[in-house]
């Protein structure tokens, strides 16, 4: 590809012509390009344009669609703009909760389409810029079809008897293969990206009886994702900084940096043992004693227990889906004649498994998993089997990656919302982006700045403790579109929170600080977006700053597959300020842009389906969700299902505080009238049936009560087992927590950053984590097993105070999640043993012994410091210690005194020594007990 100086996108606009014509072009020239965001040389674009002086748009390429242009259609025409949307100013009245729809590439019914387009084209009048929307074709009854005047650009090029020619290769025979009504959703130009697939490429989605399934909704994954990302990369925090590190070690050579592609770390190490260590280390470890621990319950488990994971009971062993090659021999001798498979760069498993099925997929010998993990403390047998958080500990050590089935499926999943029913009412529908971005890197005042709002203030604890949801109006070339931005929160806490709000996202907004670069959440960010295989578009920040680089941002960005568009890659990367409002204009452009590659469509004439965002229990209000409508309109009335939890719609508030009667695809609202608080995360959907819609409901939560007392008799059982664990392991020790948090998504936070208190001396056991009130359940699950129960953000159920104060159950209520951190971990050092330390008072020396009928007095002479009435001493005899004892007796002249200071005279007394000799030092002291801290060694109380 040519160093490209013209973005095609830009090109279509000058000509006039539409991006999948212009692509068509390139076609025909030859020119290669990715998609329509790929810039093409200047000589290139030059022989564009000599060609589009003669080129023919496609005859009925139904390509746009925008409904009848009228943007602020209401409810009543053929649904489309129905649903209308809630911009900030003339709402319509009845609130309805949506961005606008635009009808899709209207799925007209007319096959004869041809005419009215090639009209509308012909009479639209080329200029580019804005306006004209037709708005010839509103009366006829096919009038989205007409409309697509949305790209007015092509009318220019009217003349030229359409020739097939063009766009054969791609679009032409697609109108022809298909029954009309699909013809627009093909249109979308992902194919071009690769010439081969011209031959109608991605129509078989329109199929109208093979279902199309996800791909429709969900980006069906085009270029954007760089290379390497055909495997799902979910970095951990370890490895990510493993990375930093590495990059910042070579830091100065830039240009070895440009070389590297992979940060080392995330290939497979090759440092592996030989044979002969093998064996030797082998044969020691036979001979270990059998201090083994049931390592399941892992409480030699080095730091980090994940808590998060406690929730699920370890399942049986699991095996690696990715690695289909057969398992390697497990007999030792057999193992060191086959020559080793190299090993795998991830695996994933779904729960526990022995050392041996782990040597197995990891294709590492049994001796060296034993090995490892005997470094690590953790003396364990062939057969022993691990913990998920020790599999990743062993995987980690071996430079591999470990996926939980779960969590690689929950990153990658695809919400399948559309169905093949709903192929006939397809609109299109506004991108929902999420902002990721490092901590501070301006995330908040990014999208602050894009809908002009005030977001930032009034964080608890200074930082955004909830995912919202909002949507803003754009104008572009005349036509209102919309985003919705799902606000996800920056700390690292919410790294969970974060990863979900990749879930239901379109588009990925990557906000890198020019002057601060790529940082450990910077990465996470990539390796989630990749994960959901969700489109990056990355907004270089603060380039106001004196201290931007933006070009090392991006040279650093490089590093994770993110290559900008001007270097040759697919990455679009715009610079801006968001505290001087620099640039946003591109970076909406380009949200847009890239939402028009992405197929995103919904059937708004359909009831609603989606995910719920966020979901709390508000005193006054009851369960209050925030629901993302993915596809459907939901309605005040409906009868809904989400996750467990059955609700009828009370009553929805939009983004910007406004009842509405109707929410419609990409739409987010708050929605009352839910019987419980679901989880957030949770997949909601309409039911016309209430009875059914309850059936289900109650299905649900009977799987979930089982779920969590499984789980609770899990936790029991580890801290039974942790009493034997704990007597061999002597010095360890545990705190158990039960947390109950106001939403899921606080409960995921606290969890997180539970995770980084160091838990090598004492450990964190969470027994149960959950949204919600605290209740008697909890207090039993408190009592039986010795734990404290945290609160945040949450109430009391009745009777819960009573039974705590009953059982003895130590409450905690807090709503700042740095206090709770600080307290737990306080509460932490508190369980280790406290160090007793001496502490030197002073010394005296023995001038004269006075001989008593009992024992004898010395005569001293306080040399420094002090000596103290009953203070501990030593009595020094030529620097040897000749007794240890109580100072029992202290006098100045005649009277017994408390302390005397140095330089002053006294008389020294001990119960149990009379053996005095001039010149004796004696050495006064006290213990005093510092307490120790968690991190490292030892601190004073
Ligand atoms: N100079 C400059 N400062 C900025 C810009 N954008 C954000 N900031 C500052 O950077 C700091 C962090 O901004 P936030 O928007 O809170 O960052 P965030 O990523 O949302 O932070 P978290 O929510 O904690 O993850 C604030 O002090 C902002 O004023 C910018 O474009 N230029």
């Amino acid at each position: 590809m040519s160093i490209g100086k013209v973005r095609i996108y830009d090109l279509s606009k000058e000509l006039n012509l539409d991006n999948r014509e212009l692509l068509t072009i390139c076609d025909r020239l030859g020119i290669p390009y990715k998609s329509h965001s790929s810039t093409i040389s200047d000589v290139d674009a030059d022989r564009i344009r000599e060609t589009a002086k003669t080129y023919t748009p496609e005859p009925t390429p139904p390509k746009k669609v925008a409904s009848p242009p009228g943007p602020v259609k209401t409810n009543t025409a053929p649904k489309n703009q129905q649903i209308v949307a809630v911009h900030t100013q003339p709402r319509p009245d009845t609130a309805t909760a949506s961005p606008q729809l635009q009808q899709p590439p209207s799925r007209p019914k007319a096959p004869v389409r041809p005419h009215p387009p090639q009209q509308a084209r012909a009479e639209a009048p080329k200029p580019v810029p804005t306006p004209v929307k037709p708005e010839p074709a509103p009366p006829k009854p096919a009038p989205a079809l007409v409309a697509p005047p949305a790209r007015p650009q092509k009318a220019e090029k009217p003349a030229p008897p359409r020739k097939e020619s063009a766009k054969k290769e791609k679009v032409a025979d697609v109108p022809k293969v298909h029954s009309q009504d699909r013809i627009e959703i093909v249109r979308r130009p992902a194919p071009p990206i690769k010439p081969e697939m011209a031959p109608k490429p991605a129509l078989p989605e329109l199929q109208p009886p093979p279902k199309p399934v996800a791909p429709v909704l969900r980006s069906p994954t085009p270029p954007k994702l760089p290379p390497e990302e055909s495997g799902i990369e979910v970095l951990d925090t370890r490895t990510i900084n493993k990375v930093i590190k590495d990059r910042h070690r070579n830091k100065d050579l830039e240009e070895e940096d440009n070389k590297r592609k992979l940060p080392r770390s995330l290939k497979p190490r090759e440092e592996t043992i030989d044979d002969d260590d093998e064996l030797e280390l082998s044969s020691r470890l036979v001979g270990l004693p059998q201090v083994t621990v049931d390592v399941s319950q892992s409480l030699q488990r080095p730091p980090k227990a994940k808590p998060a994971r406690t929730s699920r009971p370890a399942t049986p062993v699991t095996k690696p889906e990715k690695h289909p090659e057969k398992k390697p021999p497990r007999s030792r001798d057999r193992r060191q004649e086959t020559a080793p498979e190299p090993p795998p760069e991830r695996i994933t498993i779904e729960g526990a498994m022995s050392v041996q099925e782990l040597a197995s997929l990891l294709r590492h010998s049994e001796a060296e998993i034993i090995k490892i993990l005997f470094f690590k403390g953790i003396a364990a047998t062939i057969n022993q089997t691990l913990e998920v958080e020790t599999i990743e500990l062993v995987a980690n050590e071996l430079g591999i990656t470990v996926e939980t089935a779960s969590h690689s499926a929950e990153a990658a999943k695809v919400t399948e919302m559309l169905e093949s029913s709903d192929l006939d009412h397809l609109q299109r529908r506004p991108p929902v982006v999420t902002i990721m971005g490092h901590v501070d890197h301006g995330k908040t005042s990014l999208l602050d700045a894009i809908r002009n709002a005030k977001v930032a203030q009034g964080e608890a604890g200074g930082i955004t403790q909830h995912i919202g949801a909002y949507h803003v109006d754009v104008e572009q070339n005349g036509e209102k579109h919309q985003i919705v931005f799902l606000d996800t929160p920056g700390h690292e806490a919410f790294t969970a929170m974060r990863a979900r709000g990749a879930r239901v996202t379109d588009i990925a907004v990557l906000v890198v600080a020019a002057d601060d670069g790529v940082q450990p959440q910077t990465i996470e960010a990539i390796s989630h977006a990749k994960a959901a295989k969700v489109p990056i578009i990355v907004a270089i920040n603060k380039i106001d700053k004196e201290s931007a680089q933006p070009d090392r941002v991006k040279q650093e960005l490089t590093e994770f597959g993110l290559v900008p568009e001007e270097w040759g890659g697919e990455t679009i990367m715009v610079p801006v300020s968001a505290l001087q409002q620099q640039n946003l204009d591109t970076l909406l452009e380009m949200i847009l842009l890239v939402a028009e590659v992405e197929d995103l469509y919904a059937n708004p004439d359909r009831p609603a389906k989606g995910t719920v965002i966020e979901a709390h229990l508000d005193r006054a209000r009851g369960p209050v969700a925030t629901l993302l409508v993915q596809n459907g309109t939901l309605r005040v009335g409906d009868i809904l299902v989400a996750g467990a939890c059955f609700g009828k719609v009370r009553a929805m508030i939009d983004d910007r505080g406004q009842r509405v009667e109707t929410a419609s695809p990409s739409f987010a609202v708050e929605v009352l009238g839910l019987a419980e608080v679901p989880a957030a995360g949770d997949e909601f959907e309409v039911f016309s049936d209430e009875k059914s819609a309850r059936a289900i409901a109650e299905e649900r939560a009977a799987a979930q009560r089982q779920s969590r007392l499984a789980q609770a008799a899990t936790a029991r059982r580890v801290s039974l087992t942790s009493l034997s664990d704990q007597a061999r392991e002597g010095e360890l020790k545990e705190l158990n927590l039960i947390l109950k948090a106001d939403v899921q998504g606080s409960v995921e936070a606290i969890l997180a950053a539970l995770n980084q208190i160091p838990q090598d001396q004492v450990q964190l056991r969470i027994l149960l984590a959950a949204p919600g009130e605290i209740t008697e359940t909890d207090i039993d699950l408190a009592t039986a097993s010795n734990a404290v129960i945290i609160g945040f953000n949450t109430t009391l159920a009745s009777g819960a105070r009573q039974a705590a104060d009953q059982n003895n159950v130590d409450i905690r209520e807090y709503n700042i999640i740095y206090k709770l951190l600080d307290d737990i971990q306080g509460a932490m050092e508190g369980l280790l043993e406290p160090e007793l330390v001496e502490e030197d008072l002073g010394q005296a020396e023995v001038r004269a012994v006075f001989p008593l009928s009992k024992g004898a007095v010395a005569g001293c002479y306080v040399l420094n410091g002090k000596l103290v009435r009953n203070c501990k001493v030593r009595v020094l005899r030529q620097q040897a210690v000749v007794h240890t004892g109580i100072l029992s007796s202290l006098k100045r002249m005649k009277d017994d005194v408390r302390e005397v200071a140095a330089g002053y005279e006294c008389g020294v007394r001990l119960d149990d020594f009379q053996l005095w000799q001039e010149g004796d030092i004696i050495a006064a002291y006290q213990t005093v007990t510092k307490r120790r801290s968690l991190g490292s060694g030892s601190e004073k109380t």
